[in-house]
């Protein structure tokens, strides 16, 4: 047997993994990676984050991805330098990282990595087949640190008639799942989506969706007109005025009106949303009151009425007061942060991809389909 491919057998037959997850995600913001190590898969998973940490994308480097990312129109050969150079790049903060932690490249089983979305694009016509791209390829990465690495994690679920996102219900279910409390994992990333798990375990009653914008919109009014990279503790939004003209309009957008799961990104959300002219702490106050109101109507018309439950808040959003005091004020739920699951809300994303190159790696039927999600999740393997 090629001695690569026996390698991944004995990954496959082992009772435990270790996995270094990694999720860049639309916030543009570095790199989240987390070593975590798994026992079992499906259910009967456990697991323990060994470590974790944000490597920051250098400001040029940054900037180079904003060119091509979610536009219509871009210098196509820099999108095909990217898909290099952020592999490359991802693989310096992998070596980097490891060493910080004291941890040999040998020590680790597999990488899972997310990759950068640079374009979302489910079909909403019924002409189109669902697409999604992320980029920095795999191949760089499983080269140069010698792991294994599994990748593009969304096209399989794309193949299989879903949309590519959210993927997060796996790891959510597998590891969230309480029999006895309806549980809602929000995560409020540059988009906000959640997964919920009801009471009865059942994995036919999950739902799982994005609900609009999580802090892009924040974001990049911020960027735009206070030179910051976002609103340190909602302090912008404090000072100014819901203007209530744009938040009507912005919440009768058509993303509103399309029948769930859905999923969205900043190609939909995006400042050219907004026509009127408004002071700019005005934006930001309005903005994010659209955030919350949007999350609190996903909710409110997906998740069964009349039930008790609590919600559990990761992604950078969970650090904004404002936000978090108008979902306990709009939501008929207890309302708290991830990491009262045991689980630190910036390692989040990360260990629930390290989560499906555990399951893709696992001895696994991997023939569940939770909710309305085909379970096709599997990665590219690059060996
Ligand atoms: N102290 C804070 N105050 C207000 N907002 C904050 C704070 N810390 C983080 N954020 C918000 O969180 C964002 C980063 O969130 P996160 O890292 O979860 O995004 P992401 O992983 O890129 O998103 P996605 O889940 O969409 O892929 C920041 O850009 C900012 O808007
Ligand atoms: C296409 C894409 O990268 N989508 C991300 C993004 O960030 C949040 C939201 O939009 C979610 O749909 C998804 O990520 C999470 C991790 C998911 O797939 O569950």
């Amino acid at each position: 047997m090629n001695p690569r491919i026996e390698q991944l057998y004995q990954i496959s037959k082992a009772p435990t993994r270790t996995i270094l997850g990694l999720m860049s995600g639309t916030s543009l913001d570095g790199l989240d990676l987390a070593l975590v190590r798994f026992t079992g898969f499906g259910l009967d998973t456990s697991y323990e984050i060994l470590h974790y940490d944000t490597r920051p994308y250098p400001a040029d480097f940054k900037e180079s991805i904003r060119s091509v990312f979610a536009k219509e129109n871009i210098h196509f050969p820099t999108l095909s330098t990217l898909n290099a150079q952020i592999g490359r790049l991802h693989a310096s903060l992998i070596l980097e990282v490891l060493a910080s932690w004291g941890v040999d490249a040998s020590e680790v089983d597999a990488i899972a990595s997310h990759g950068q979305t640079v374009m979302h694009r489910p079909d909403r016509t019924g002409k189109l087949p669902h697409s999604t791209l992320q980029i920095g390829d795999g191949d760089h990465i499983a080269q140069l640190t010698g792991i294994i690495t599994l990748s593009d994690f969304r096209q399989k679920h794309v193949a299989a008639g879903g949309e590519g996102a959210p993927l997060a219900m796996f790891g959510d279910y597998f590891l969230f799942s309480e029999k006895g409390e309806n549980r809602i994992l929000l995560n409020i990333g540059g988009i906000g989506n959640f997964t919920y798990l009801p009471a009865s375990g059942d994995p036919a009653g999950i739902l799982v969706t994005d609900t609009g914008p999580g802090n892009t919109l924040i974001d990049a009014a911020v960027r735009r007109y206070f030179n910051k990279a976002y609103d340190d503790g909602g302090a912008i939004a404090l000072s100014g005025k819901i203007d209530a003209g744009i938040l009507a309009e912005l919440m009768s957008l058509s993303f509103f009106k399309d029948s769930f799961p859905k999923s969205t990104g900043p190609e939909y959300f995006n400042l050219d949303l907004v026509h009127a002219s408004i002071s700019p702490a005005d934006l930001v106050a309005t903005l994010t009151e659209f955030t919350a109101q949007s999350i609190a109507l996903a909710m409110k018309t997906y998740i069964p009425s009349g039930i008790d439950g609590t919600v559990y808040v990761s992604g950078g959003g969970s650090k904004n007061p404002v936000i978090m005091a108008r979902l306990a004020n709009l939501l008929p739920f207890r309302v708290c942060e991830s990491d009262e699951l045991g689980m630190p809300s910036p390692a989040k994303e990360a260990v629930l991809f390290a989560l499906l190159a555990n399951e893709t790696l696992a001895d696994s039927p991997g023939a569940e389909r939770l909710g309305d999600s085909p379970w096709e999740n599997f990665g590219k393997i690059s060996l």
